[in-house]
């Protein structure tokens, strides 16, 4: 059935949390693998990728069927991938490593690129992978639309490199756009739009300790107000998205 369904899930502890993580992405992994071949995940940079430890160890290392991932990035520091700031060298270091998933399968930004073509060549490749049928589409919408996408959100409650106020969370035409003044260092960016991000089968957001306390609780009990939060402004045509939460991050809840 279309439309939204929205759940949060609260851990006791770290290790309740990054469990939880992996048992339901190795689900959803078995369900995609075994309907359409492919697992399509999408990765954000920040704490995420730490939050996926148990997922590349016994037992989910071995029961994944790993060859079926396709890993794509939900923004991208405009940056050589192997520079410390690189959300691809964060993933490759903290989890991509550690998988057999094929090299040729694993979707990094063109660091030889500024920004501005950079966003438009992975945009040209993602329309290349909607044509293999690697990736699928929206059929109410025409917008890619991933399997999985393990996001993180900032204090400020942004997701991707969609920051408050920005005119980037307007973008209704582009499936992957840049930003060269991101709050957040470093300034320069690629990143998903709006319409790919609402077009996901399921959005994992992943928030641990206390930094983002406040904007969880706006996120979570308080979408009356006329200044959302980007994270707020997700609307899933069809698809599920689920807070992994733990007890410091809902504190306020
Ligand atoms: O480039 C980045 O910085 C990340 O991709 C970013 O979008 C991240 O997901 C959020 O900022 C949350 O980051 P934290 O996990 O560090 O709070």
């Amino acid at each position: 059935m279309a439309g939204e369904k929205k759940e949060v899930k609260i851990f006791d502890s770290d290790e309740d949390l990054v469990e939880g993580i992996a048992k339901h992405t190795a689900e959803l992994s078995r369900k995609f693998s075994l309907q359409r071949g492919a697992f399509t995940v999408v990765l954000s940079g920040g704490y995420l990728i730490e939050k996926l430890r148990k997922l590349v160890e016994p037992p989910y290392v071995g029961e994944v069927d790993w060859a079926k991932w396709h890993i794509f990035w939900v923004d991208e520091r405009v940056v050589k991938k192997d520079d410390p700031e690189s959300n691809y060298m964060l993933a490759k270091n903290g989890f991509l490593s550690k998988v057999p998933i094929p090299e040729d399968q694993i979707y990094a930004i063109n660091d030889s690129l500024d920004a501005e073509h950079a966003a438009e060549d992975y945009e040209t490749r993602l329309k290349e992978l909607v044509e293999r049928g690697v990736v699928e589409i929206s059929p109410q919408t025409k917008f890619p639309r991933f399997d999985l996408m393990l996001l993180g959100m900032g204090h400020d409650g942004h997701l991707a490199s969609l920051f408050p106020h920005h005119p980037l969370l307007s973008e209704k035409n582009r499936w992957v756009t840049f930003i060269k003044n991101s709050p957040k260092p470093p300034p320069v960016r690629i990143t998903f739009t709006f319409p790919v991000i609402d077009a996901s089968a399921y959005i994992f957001m992943v928030v641990a300790g206390s930094a983002e306390v406040d904007a969880v609780k706006k996120a979570l009990d308080d979408n009356s107000s006329n200044d959302l939060l980007p994270v707020q402004m997700v609307k899933l045509e069809n698809g599920e998205f689920i807070w992994f939460l733990d007890k410091l991050a809902a504190l306020k809840l």
